[in-house]
C-alpha cells in the first residue's frame, strides 16, 4: 500500500513490497510452467501465491480506509485489458470483506480500456478504444484497478478523462508499480 500526493491512505507503509535490482527470483524447475512458455523465461520472480496473499491486504486497507468514509457507494473501475485478473481477485476479496463487516457499501463496477503498449514496450500515446459510458461516474467515489504503472502516463491521462466526469474523488490500486527512469513520477494509493 502507498501513498500519494493526491490519496493518502492513512497509516501504511509508503511503498508496496520492493523487489530490488540484484533479486534473482526462483529456479523455474521449483513451479508449474506452461510447456510453451518455458523457453522464454529464465526464473519465476513473484510467485502466485505471494500475489494472492498481498491483494488480501490491499483489499483489506481499501475496505478499512476508503469504504466507511463512501457510505453512498464506490464504483470499482478495471483499466483493460491488463487489469482484469488484479480487478478480479480483489473484487472478490473487497466483496467478502464487505459482506462480512459490520459496515458495508454498495460496490458496482465499470470498465474502460486504455492502450499504452505496443509489443512489449509502453509507447508513450495513450488511446481510450472502449468502455462504459463514463458520465455515469459523475459524483460517485472511483477506485481504479490497474495491473501496472510503467511510465504512469496511462493513469495521468485516465485521472485527467475522469476529471471531466466530475467523480466525487478517485483513488488507484496498482499491482505492480515498475522502477523505470521513464517513470514520471507517478505514483498509486495502493501498491
Ligand atoms: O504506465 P504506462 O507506461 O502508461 O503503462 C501501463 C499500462 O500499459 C499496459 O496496458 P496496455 O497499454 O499494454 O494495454 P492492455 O492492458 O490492453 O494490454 C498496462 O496494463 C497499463 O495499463
Amino acid at each position: 500500500m502507498a501513498s500519494s500526493k493526491n490519496g493518502t491512505l492513512k497509516g501504511k507503509p509508503e511503498i508496496g513490497i520492493v523487489i530490488k535490482d540484484d533479486y534473482a527470483g526462483y529456479p523455474l524447475n521449483m513451479f508449474c510452467v506452461p510447456k510453451h512458455y518455458e523457453a522464454d523465461l529464465t526464473d519465476i520472480m513473484i510467485p502466485a501465491g505471494l500475489i494472492n496473499d498481498r491483494i488480501e491486504r490491499i483489499a483489506r486497507d481499501i475496505v478499512q480506509d476508503i469504504i466507511p468514509q463512501e457510505n453512498q457507494g464506490i464504483v470499482v473501475l478495471c483499466v483493460l485489458k491488463g487489469g482484469y485478473k488484479f480487478f478480479a481477485d480483489l473484487l472478490d476479496k473487497i466483496k467478502q470483506l464487505n459482506r462480512n463487516s459490520e459496515e458495508s457499501i454498495p460496490i458496482s463496477i465499470d470498465f474502460i480500456r486504455l492502450q499504452s503498449y505496443k509489443n512489449d514496450k509502453s509507447q508513450g500515446s495513450i488511446q481510450v478504444i472502449g468502455g462504459d459510458r463514463l458520465e455515469n461516474l459523475k459524483g460517485k467515489c472511483v477506485l481504479v484497478v490497474e495491473d501496472i504503472i510503467d511510465t504512469g502516463g496511462t493513469m495521468i491521462k485516465l485521472k485527467e478523462l475522469l476529471a471531466k466526469h466530475e467523480p466525487k474523488c478517485v483513488k488507484v490500486a496498482s499491482l505492480l508499480v515498475k522502477r523505470s527512469a521513464r517513470n514520471c513520477g507517478y505514483k498509486p494509493d495502493c501498491e
